[in-house]
């Protein structure tokens, strides 16, 4: 076989087209920029599933906030993909089996928001104890509730934070300056920062604590974990705030709560369905009650954190696209290198088979291409193969070797990198 027909066999970086939605942070567009990349698309919005195909068609690169809903069939439908940005922490809104299974690497920001969620929730905590919503909203109706009844402070009071992990520990730090009593529950054993406490069930969390926050990732298991059942263990004339995802409190059932006065107010920045846009119509049975904060999944919403997401996604994007790095995606087995100064670099994905490495290095050794280095990580489903090449010299790789790797049974993608 040939391997000297055309030697360019990667697209060069202002043919690799970039689709950024929900008006993800300009800083991500300055990093790509920097690094080459002109050919971007960015819109303010999320797109619908059948509108997002289309946009999908032609995209190497998609970035995306919580949104954005990244089905299956996008995937299906979106040959050219390469690589997803969450600009985001939650990655839910992403089949992440799906995006493997057609060799998608999805990317997110695990921290960069953390910060804007924890201080959002230490100010509705505050404004909550003191039944600010409901005072708040009688003065814009002429009212003057100038009534201490009912208006705690927070030191001394019970925390109880479900889910301890970025979020929750820094809330946990933040709290204990104001004098609270930190408790939480976690499905996994943490490292209790200060004085907190970790408790060792849900209910006993419930049943101790003034506020309760939610801070836990949507999974099977949080799935509708505050119900009434769990809402009827909280303290009467306790606090519930959730900022983590919508699908974790059935609304029915605290709308019902809030109404009773079980709840003294609730704080909810996630709701199990959510407007895709700002000029969509938001409903829930929470509008109306004056006891009861809204807002617009907001919680990383800062200049801050959007910025910082910005570069941090980005960044991986890049990194990604020029040297094939997957170190901190989240639906793939990672992978991290050195430069490729001196060499070509091949990149392979496939179903993680037997054999499939020696049939790759069978087609190099057949096109006499000496190997300057070669990574591999596998996870029970895909490998990810990265392999540099000295000889034959930069130019002479090309398209029909690059076809002939394609071609091995059980290969998802294939690019060469310059
Ligand atoms: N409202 C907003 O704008 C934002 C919302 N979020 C949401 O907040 C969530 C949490 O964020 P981080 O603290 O950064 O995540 P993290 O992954 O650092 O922490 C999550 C914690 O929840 C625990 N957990 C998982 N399942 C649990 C269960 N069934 N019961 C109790 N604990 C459980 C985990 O062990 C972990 O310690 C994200 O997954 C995201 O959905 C994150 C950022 C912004
Ligand atoms: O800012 C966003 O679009 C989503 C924030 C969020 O929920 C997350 O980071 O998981």
């Amino acid at each position: 076989m040939s391997h000297l027909a055309s030697p360019q066999v990667s697209l060069a970086k202002d043919r690799i087209n970039i689709l950024l939605l929900e008006g993800v942070h300009d800083s991500a567009i300055k990093v790509l920029q920097q690094h080459g990349y002109t050919n971007i698309r960015a819109l303010p919005t999320s797109l619908a599933e059948a509108e997002l195909i289309e946009a999908c068609q032609e995209a190497h690169f998609i970035g995306i906030r919580s949104r954005t809903q990244l089905t299956a069939k996008v995937f299906a439908a979106a040959e050219k993909l390469v690589a997803v940005g969450c600009f985001c922490i939650g990655t839910n809104q992403v089949d992440l089996a799906a995006a493997r299974q057609h060799g998608v690497v999805v990317f997110n920001a695990p921290f960069s928001n953390t910060r804007s969620v924890a201080e959002l929730v230490l100010a509705e905590m505050i404004m909550l104890l003191r039944r600010i919503p409901e005072k708040n909203a009688a003065a814009h109706r002429g009212g003057w509730d100038k009534a201490a009844k009912g208006s705690f402070e927070a030191r001394g009071k019970v925390l109880g934070i479900i889910g301890y992990g970025h979020i929750g520990s820094q809330l946990s730090v933040l709290a204990e300056q104001l004098g609270m009593q930190v408790r939480y529950y976690d499905i996994e054993t943490k490292l209790s920062l200060g004085n907190a406490l970790q408790l060792a069930s849900l209910s006993e969390l419930l049943a101790q604590a003034d506020v309760v926050t939610l801070h836990v990732p949507e999974t099977p298991q949080t799935q509708w974990m505050i119900g009434p059942e769990q809402l009827a263990q909280m303290k009467p004339g306790a606090v519930l705030i959730n900022a983590s995802r919508g699908t974790v409190v059935k609304i029915n059932a605290l709308a019902d709560a809030l109404k009773s006065g079980h709840l003294a107010g609730a704080a909810i920045d996630v709701f199990p369905v959510e407007p895709k846009g700002n000029d969509e119509m938001f409903e829930s049975p929470l509008r109306g009650l004056d006891n009861c904060i809204l807002t617009p999944h907001i919680g990383g919403s800062t200049q801050e954190a959007q910025e910082n997401i910005g570069i941090e996604v980005a960044g991986k994007l890049v990194r990604y696209s020029d040297n094939g790095s997957t170190l901190s995606a989240v639906n793939f087995p990672e992978v991290a290198l050195p430069t490729h100064d001196k060499a070509r670099r091949l990149l392979h994905i496939h179903h993680n088979r037997p054999g499939m490495l020696t049939r790759i290095n069978q087609i190099l050794a057949d096109n006499n291409i000496n190997v300057a280095g070669q990574y591999l990580q596998t996870d029970s489903e895909v490998g990810y193969v990265v392999i540099d090449i000295e000889t034959p010299p930069k130019s002479s790789i090309a398209d029909d070797l690059l076809a002939a790797i394609r071609s091995i049974d059980g290969t998802i993608k294939a690019r060469v990198l310059y």
